[in-house]
C-alpha cells in the first residue's frame, strides 16, 4: 500500500480549522495547534486553506490532509478543480474534496475532477468527504483513494446523528473498497475506539480536540443546566 496511507493505518487524524471571524483563524495558530497534536500522538493533519495548509507543510513531519472551504452550503469542501490543484500545490499528500453526487460548481464530475487533478499530481491522493454509502459507492467509481464518512448529516440525505453516524460507518465500510476514514462528530476518545473496532482505516476528529470555543460551550451549557 501507499506509503501515506501506511502512516495513517490504525491511527489518529486531528482536523485543525478555524472559522472566519474566530480568534483563533491563523497560520501561525493551527499550526502549533496541529504540533501540539502530533505531539499527543496523532499520524496525520487534516487542515483548511492555503495559508494554514503551506505553514502546516513547513512545520510538520506527519501527512497532511488538505482542503478549502468555499461557503458552508451545497458543494462547500474543496469544490472545483482548481480548488483541489491550489490545495495539492500547498505539499498537502492528500487533498480532501466533496465525494457526494451533488452538481459540482465548476460542472465537472467527481471522476473527472479526480482524473484532472491527478494528471496534474501523480503522488497526491484524494479523500472523498462522502454523506452516504451511495456517495462512498459514486466515489469509489470515480477513482477516489479514501472515503470520509465527513459528510454524514450535513447533505440533506441523512440527518445529523448526535455522535458519528455509525449506520453510515458500517455501510461505507461493509464495502469493502477503499480505506475508510471515520470523520464527524467523533466526540470522545471512546467513540475513536468504537470506529476502528467497526472498521475504520483511521479516525479524524476535529472539534473534540482543536475547537475550544465550542468545547467550552460543551461545560458552559452543561454547568447552566445543572
Ligand atoms: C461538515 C464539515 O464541514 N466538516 C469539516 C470538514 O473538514 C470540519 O468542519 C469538521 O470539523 C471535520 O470534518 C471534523 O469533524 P468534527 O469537527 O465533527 O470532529
Amino acid at each position: 500500500m501507499n506509503e501515506i496511507l501506511e502512516a495513517l493505518r490504525g491511527g489518529l487524524v486531528v482536523s485543525c480549522q478555524a472559522y472566519p471571524g474566530e480568534p483563533m483563524l491563523d497560520p501561525r495558530t493551527m499550526t502549533q495547534i496541529a504540533q501540539a497534536a502530533v505531539a499527543g500522538g496523532a499520524v496525520g493533519i487534516r487542515g483548511k486553506g492555503l495559508d494554514d495548509l503551506r505553514a502546516m507543510h513547513a512545520a510538520i513531519d506527519v501527512p497532511v490532509i488538505g482542503l478549502v472551504k468555499v461557503g458552508s452550503e451545497g458543494v462547500f469542501i474543496t469544490p472545483t478543480l482548481a480548488d483541489c490543484l491550489a490545495v495539492a500545490e500547498t505539499g498537502a499528500q492528500i487533498v480532501a474534496l466533496d465525494g457526494t453526487r451533488r452538481p459540482r460548481p465548476d460542472g465537472r464530475t467527481l471522476a473527472e475532477t479526480v482524473a484532472e487533478l491527478r494528471a496534474a499530481f501523480p503522488d497526491v491522493l484524494v479523500m472523498a468527504d462522502c454523506g452516504s454509502v451511495a456517495d462512498a459507492q459514486a466515489a469509489v467509481a470515480a477513482g477516489v483513494d479514501v472515503l470520509g464518512t465527513t459528510l454524514a448529516g450535513y447533505t440533506g440525505e441523512r440527518p445529523p446523528t448526535e455522535g458519528p453516524d455509525w449506520e453510515v460507518v458500517d455501510q461505507v465500510v461493509a464495502l469493502g473498497a477503499l480505506p475508510v476514514f471515520v470523520e464527524g462528530r467523533v466526540h470522545s476518545p471512546a467513540q475513536a475506539a468504537e470506529a476502528m473496532r467497526r472498521g475504520a482505516f483511521a479516525v479524524v476528529v476535529g472539534t473534540a480536540i482543536t475547537h475550544p470555543t465550542t468545547l467550552t460551550r460543551w461545560f458552559a451549557d452543561a454547568i447552566a443546566g445543572a
